[in-house]
This record gives structure tokens, C-alpha cells and sequence, in this order.
């Protein structure tokens, strides 16, 4: 046990960060009197990337690799991180993150696109390890528990977000390939002992390739290998064009482009070849010359031309509006600033993005900023089948109503880079027609394909004691809700026949008697949510890793509008906590508004649950008496901070996420003057309490005079500490008063 309790609060990207500047001199200034510590890690893109180049940089620019700490960390029982979200960043943050911070004077190397001497490959190798989703794997060493709290689910009750209306003719639907692709081609292996596997490319010449020379698995664990084929993508993302433009709907691709970071840029690359096809061969020769790199969007284009002379630049331009003019429309970003859903791989991040448009009554943004139905375009089928079964839901049954309807928390697999999650260093793009076989310390053939030249061929891992782990928490969470706990599985794919059997041996392991607990295929899983949802009932989804991203978005952003109010808890395999602020993103947008209008609309609700939960973890696991009062009267303070519907408004001239942690701090302080069971606590904040209630109408004031101008913070990937700490901090009143305790 460390000598002082220590809470670890990361420092990570965009919106949660500017809002931490805010919060956490609360947070310290509230735990000061408890001894319990409260520590920063810095785990933001800039973080990572210069913690990679000790080497180049002087010593005052130097980042410890705070990453890889916490990885070790959460070994510990005695862990205790709350963990906020982060970018996970496609190619083109990452080069925006670089130039920045060159720019701020860091000797960095430009990001080789093409890495060619020894110096390029291992700068690229060492940016490729902060790529994508590169902070999450490492932290996630247990499975994960999100659900709504129940104050949130009784506010949204009573005070519904929008939800746009469902018409039973609307003509969104989703088109998935359902052959030759990942879900289609696996095949899976359970190994009963120890190994390590080769995973080796043949060529159709005979000529060997070794792909990765050493995979060591444990006894027991799960070995899937699958592909897709490029040319039924090719073929599918053609006919999925054509459908769309016949259909009169709008085209729009959404991917995980970060999480999957090597597939799944190579399948976005793929689309935005398709849709320009004609473009693209018209000006193959400038393109090529341009080093232009679809993967990471057609906006690798549209900033690459600038390059050209005015004539040839003016040519292009004058083509790409002939391609949106001949095409079906593509669904927009922002069609403001003409950025399409084909721009940039993370601006649409599959598991936000197709919750969003079914809250919207099915319908994405066309270029004249209207909304139209659209053709959901999601490759692989392995999970798409889900997002089919909410729209015929929806289209059958109207909109589900946040009045009325229940709850789907989950149970997710995901300990120690369960599934996908490890499947960065084992995905490969097939260089030739041939095989590529898997085979183990013996020689034994494992797993074997046989590929053509740019299929997409992936392997994945699943351990199995975080399969145990798993089931156990299922089991937990079901005994201790009484709800239905249905494990989202297909006897049907390769991976899921694996993991049901690995379930089936497990769950006697545990007391089920009373408990209902099924296994159903995912479609029809959703589809058994769905009636139960709309009836008023829960039903926890126990699922494997990417459906565990996909439905945290999913019903939450029904439910309750968004998935930043999720308690989103890790109890990590070795007695330690994770715990995670909402289940969502770190929301550029609105890092957007604040630069523009100094206004923050980020709601911190995700990181007030997941402080008390770490405070009750605290409590329980060293017996720390204060911080049980911490976490009791955060609770309270959670409550009566819903009641107050105190969560930031949208618009200029209502208190932002400035103001909502001034009124956290005022129902904080309340609570812990109210309790009797700390004395000292008690009588420390009682007048605390006094002088927020006292100058309510005064902060205010100062927090809302500074709204409505441009505000200086000094970068985004890494913004100045003392310049975006004043602008997160204007009241000098409640600066003050927090000094004070
Ligand atoms: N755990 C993690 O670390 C995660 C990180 N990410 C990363 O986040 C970035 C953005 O991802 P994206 O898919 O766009 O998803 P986001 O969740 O960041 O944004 C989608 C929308 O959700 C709403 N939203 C999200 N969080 C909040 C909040 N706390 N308060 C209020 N509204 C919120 C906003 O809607 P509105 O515009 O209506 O205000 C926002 O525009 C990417 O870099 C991605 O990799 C994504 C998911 C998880
Ligand atoms: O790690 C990431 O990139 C995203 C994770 C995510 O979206 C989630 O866990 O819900
Ligand atoms: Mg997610």
C-alpha cells in the first residue's frame, strides 16, 4: 500500500481537458483535508508523442512515458485511476499534434509517410505506437461494467432530450458485405497448452515471408484468424454506391478507424477510391506525385492540392465538384465547411456516430445542411446486423421514448487486449496471391487462409482468465440487479462458438439458481432489448469487445442522451480500479465553441460518478473512513446536482461546464456540512458551504461575463497551462474561496 492514498486523475485531450483546468483544483481542494492525494498523469497525444523522443529533446521538454506507468499500475492492487477520454488519433491528428508542437519548438520529426532510411522507420515506428487507440488497451487490465446511474436515468425521465421522430417509411438501412469478410472467413482455435504461433505468408511462387515470428499464448486461450477480401469490398462498395444514388439516400461510411487502426484504414481508403474512382484516374499521375494517401481520407487530397499552381489546383477542384454532382450524396461532417463523411478516418467513429443518427430519426446532414435518410455503410458484418435490427425497431415502433423506456447496461470483455483490441500487430494487407497459415511450437497447422493480393488478413487474442473474470461480473451483475443477463453470442462465427463454450464451462462455476441468463446471436439479442426496452425493462448485454464500444454509445445515447453521463467502472483483475468518465469521446467540437465563444459545453457528469466510485473503491479497499464521506456525500451532491438540472446548457448566457462544477462545489460542500460523520470534515466545510451559497449570484456573474469572445489558450493538442487555466478559472471569487480550505 502506497504510504499516502493516491487517486491518479488523468490529463488527456481536447474537451475533458479544458475541463479538468476547472475541476480538479475542486477535487484537490475538497480532498486536502481527507490525506488523500490527488495526482496528475499526463496521457494527452502530445504527452505520448514526446514521451517517445527523450532522445531529441532537452531535459525541460522531457515526458516521462506516464503511459507505460499506469500500464504497471494497474497490476496493483492498490490502484486508483480515473481515466478520462483521450484522442485516439488517426494519421492526420497525429500530424496536426507534431506540427504543433515543432511549432512550440520540440525537434520533432515529421511523421514519414513513406519511411525509408533506418531514422524514418524508427520515428514511424515509435508515432505508430501512440496511433489509434493506444492509451485504452493498456490501461483496460479488467472487463468493464457501464451502466446509467439511476439518478440519471430518473432525470432523463423526467426532463426527455430530444429525439427525432421515426416516419415507417424512412429509407435508412444498413449495407454490410456478409460475405468474404471478416465475420464470414474466421476460424477460431481454443489451444490446451501453452505455445507460441508463427504467422507465416506462402507465396503462390512458393516464396516464404514470415509476418510475425512469435505469438506466445497461454493455455486455454482463444486464437481467431480471418480476412477480407479487397476485391468483394471493392465490389460491394461499388454496388453500395449505386444503391444509394438510386435510392435517392445519402451515402455514409462509418468505421472504427482508431480503434481498428490498421484495418480499418485501409478499408476507409478503399471507400474514398471507390466514390472518386473517376477523379482519382483522371489525375493519377498529380495525385501520385503528391504522395496523396486515401487512408487517411479524401481530405489528404483536398490539403495536398494546395500545393498545385492556381490552374491545375482550380482543374481538380472543378472535378471533385463533378464527383459529388454525378455520385449519391455523401452525408456531411460539416457542411458548412464542405467536409464529408469520406474527409478525415475519425471524424466518424462508428460507435457515436450511428447512435447519433438513430436519435435522429434515422436521418445524417446533406450538403445544404438538411437532413436526409441514408444508406449506413459498415462492411464487415460481424456486428452490423445489430444497427439493422434498431432501425427496423424503430421504423416498426416509432422512437423509443426516454420517458418510458428501460436500460441496457453492459458486461464487456476486454481484459488484457481482449479481441480485436490486440489484433494491431497481427492485421496485415496481403503483399501477393498465396496463404498464410498460423502454425504452433510443434509445427501443427493451427489456422490457414488462402488470400489474394490486398485482402486484409487480422489475427486476435482472448485469454482465458478475463473470460472467467467476465462470466463472474455477468453473474455479479445479474444476482445484484435481478434483470435478465443475455451474452450477445453466435454459435454461427468461428470466435463466438469458442467463447460460448468457454461461458457455458464457466457459468457452473457460479450460483445462477433464480437468475435468467441466455445467450442469443446479436441481431437477435438487440432485438429482444429492444421489445423489453420499450416495455420499461433492463436487460444487461454481456458482450465481447467491440460490442461492448458499439452498444455504450448505442443506448445510452437513447436513454439518456448522451454516453458522458455513464458510470463506467473497471475493477481490474488484480484488485485495483479504473474508472472510466462516461463511455464516449473528448467531444472536438466542443473545443471549437470554447475557442470561439468561450464557452465549454462538456458535461463532467461521467467524471463526478466515476470520483465517487473511486472514492468508495478507496474507502473499501484501505478502509479509509473519509474517503467513505467523500464518496457518500459526492453521491449526494450528484443528486441533488441532477435534480437542479445544473448540467451545462448549449447556448451562450447559461452557466457551461464552468458553471456546472460551481454548483458541484456548492452541493459538495453542502453535503459533507450536513453529515455527522466526520466531525472535522464538518466543521472544515460548513462555512466552506456558507460562502458558495453566500456568492452564488456573484460567481455566476463572473463565469458568465467572460461568454460570447474568442479566447486564447495556446494550442489545442497542447494548450498553455497558465492561459487555458485562467480562462477555465474566471471567478476569482470561487478561486478564493477553494483556496481557502
Ligand atoms: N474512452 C476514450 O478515450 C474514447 C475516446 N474517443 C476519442 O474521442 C474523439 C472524438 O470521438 P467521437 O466519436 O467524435 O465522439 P465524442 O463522444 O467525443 O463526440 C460525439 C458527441 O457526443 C457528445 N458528447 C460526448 N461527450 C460529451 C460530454 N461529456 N458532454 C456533452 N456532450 C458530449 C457531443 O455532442 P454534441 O455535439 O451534441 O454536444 C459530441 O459532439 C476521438 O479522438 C476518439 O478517438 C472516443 C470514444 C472513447
Ligand atoms: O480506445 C478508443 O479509441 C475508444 C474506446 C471507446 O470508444 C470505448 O471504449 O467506448
Ligand atoms: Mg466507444
Amino acid at each position: 500500500m502506497p504510504e499516502v492514498p493516491t487517486i491518479i486523475y488523468t490529463k488527456t485531450d481536447e474537451a475533458p481537458a479544458l475541463a479538468t483546468y476547472s475541476l480538479l483544483p475542486i477535487i484537490q481542494a475538497f480532498t486536502k483535508p481527507t490525506g488523500i492525494a490527488v495526482e496528475t498523469r499526463d496521457i494527452s497525444l502530445a504527452g505520448r508523442i514526446i514521451s517517445q523522443f527523450p532522445d531529441l529533446l532537452p531535459d525541460n521538454l522531457k515526458i516521462a512515458d506516464h503511459l507505460a506507468e499506469l500500464g504497471a499500475l494497474t497490476l496493483k492492487p492498490d490502484a486508483n485511476i480515473i481515466k478520462l477520454p483521450n484522442i485516439s488519433a488517426s494519421v492526420p491528428q497525429l500530424k496536426e499534434a507534431i506540427a504543433e508542437l515543432q511549432k512550440k519548438g520540440y525537434p520533432l520529426p515529421d511523421y514519414p509517410e513513406n519511411p525509408q532510411t533506418e531514422q524514418e522507420k524508427d520515428a514511424r515506428a515509435r508515432y505508430d505506437k501512440v496511433k489509434g487507440s493506444a492509451v485504452n488497451p493498456v490501461l483496460r487490465e479488467g472487463n468493464s461494467d457501464r451502466r446509467a446511474p439511476k439518478a440519471v436515468k430518473d432525470y432523463a425521465r423526467k426532463h426527455p432530450h430530444s429525439m427525432g421522430a421515426w416516419s415507417g417509411d424512412s429509407k435508412t438501412s444498413v449495407g454490410t458485405m456478409g460475405k468474404n469478410d471478416f465475420f464470414s472467413n474466421e476460424k477460431s482455435v481454443t489451444v490446451s497448452e501453452a505455445t507460441d504461433v508463427k504467422i507465416e505468408f506462402t507465396g503462390a511462387d512458393g516464396s516464404v515471408k514470415v509476418l510475425k515470428e512469435s505469438t506466445p499464448l497461454k493455455a486455454g486461450e482463444i486464437l481467431d484468424a480471418t480476412f477480407m477480401s479487397k476485391e468483394a469490398l471493392v465490389s460491394f462498395l461499388t454496388g453500395q454506391i449505386a444503391q444509394a444514388k438510386a435510392d435517392k439516400v445519402l451515402f455514409s461510411l462509418h468505421m472504427k478507424a482508431t480503434m481498428m487502426k490498421v484495418s480499418d484504414p485501409i478499408i476507409f481508403g478503399h471507400a474514398v477510391e471507390v466514390f472518386f474512382k473517376d477523379l482519382i484516374a483522371k489525375h493519377a499521375a498529380t495525385l501520385k506525385e503528391l504522395n496523396v494517401d486515401f487512408r487517411n481520407g479524401f481530405g489528404d487530397l483536398v490539403a495536398k492540392i494546395q500545393s498545385l499552381p492556381a490552374d491545375k489546383k482550380a482543374e481538380i477542384e472543378a472535378d471533385i465538384q463533378a464527383a459529388y454532382a454525378s455520385g449519391p450524396a455523401l452525408a456531411m461532417v460539416n457542411s458548412d465547411k464542405g467536409i464529408t463523411n469520406l474527409h478525415v478516418p475519425s471524424d466518424v467513429i462508428v460507435d457515436a456516430s450511428m447512435p447519433a443518427m438513430i436519435r435522429a430519426g434515422g436521418k445524417m446532414w446533406d450538403q445544404a445542411g438538411k437532413t436526409q435518410d441514408t444508406l449506413a455503410v459498415i462492411p464487415d458484418s460481424s456486428y452490423a446486423g445489430i444497427y439493422q435490427a434498431v432501425l427496423d425497431f424503430c421504423r416498426a415502433n416509432g422512437a423509443l421514448d426516454p420517458k418510458t423506456m428501460g436500460s441496457v447496461p453492459n458486461v464487456g470483455l476486454m481484459a488484457q487486449a481482449a479481441e480485436e483490441y490486440g489484433s494491431h500487430n497481427k492485421t496485415f494487407e496481403v503483399p501477393a496471391k498465396g496463404t498464410i497459415k498460423v502454425t504452433d511450437s510443434n509445427g501443427t497447422v493451427l489456422l490457414e487462409h488462402a488470400v489474394e493480393a490486398g485482402d486484409i488478413w487480422r489475427a486476435c487474442q482472448t485469454k482465458d482468465a478475463p473470460v472467467q473474470d467476465w462470466v463472474k461480473l455477468a453473474v455479479n451483475r445479474a444476482r445484484a440487479t435481478g434483470s435478465p443477463a443475455v451474452f450477445w453470442l453466435d454459435k454461427n462465427r468461428a470466435h463466438d462458438s469458442q467463447i460460448i463454450a468457454k461461458v457455458e464451462k464457466y457459468l457452473k462455476d457460479h450460483d445462477t439458481a433464480g437468475l435468467d441468463i441466455q445467450i442469443l446471436a446479436p441481431a437477435e439479442a438487440c432485438k429482444f432489448s429492444l421489445e423489453r426496452i420499450a416495455k420499461g425493462e433492463d436487460t444487461i448485454s454481456v458482450t465481447g469487445n467491440v460490442l461492448r464500444d458499439y452498444l455504450t454509445d448505442l443506448f445510452p445515447i437513447l436513454e439518456v442522451g448522451t454516453s458522458a453521463k455513464m458510470l463506467s467502472i473497471v475493477p481490474l483483475m488484480n484488485g485495483g480500479g479504473l474508472f472510466e468518465t462516461g463511455a464516449g469521446g473528448s467531444a472536438p467540437k466542443h473545443v471549437e465553441q470554447f475557442v470561439e465563444e468561450n464557452y465549454l459545453r462538456w458535461d463532467s457528469l461521467g467524471e463526478f460518478f466515476a470520483l465517487a466510485a473511486s472514492f468508495e473503491h478507496l474507502a473499501e479497499t484501505q478502509k479509509h473512513a473519509k474517503a467513505k464521506v467523500l464518496a457518500d456525500t459526492l453521491d449526494a451532491a450528484n443528486g441533488k446536482f441532477l435534480e437542479n438540472d445544473r448540467s451545462p446548457g448549449r447556448k451562450l448566457g447559461t452557466i457551461d461546464n464552468r458553471g456546472s462544477h460551481f454548483y458541484l462545489a456548492l452541493y459538495w460542500a453542502e453535503a459533507l456540512a450536513a453529515q455527522n460523520d466526520d466531525a472535522e470534515l464538518k466543521a472544515i466545510f460548513a462555512p466552506i458551504a456558507g460562502k458558495l451559497a453566500e456568492n452564488e449570484a456573484k460567481i455566476v456573474e463572473e463565469q458568465l461575463a467572460v461568454q460570447g469572445k474568442k479566447v486564447d489558450i495556446g494550442g489545442y493538442y497542447q494548450p498553455d497551462d497558465e492561459k487555458a487555466s485562467a480562462a477555465l478559472r474566471p471567478s476569482a471569487t470561487l478561486n478564493e474561496i477553494l483556496a481557502s480550505i
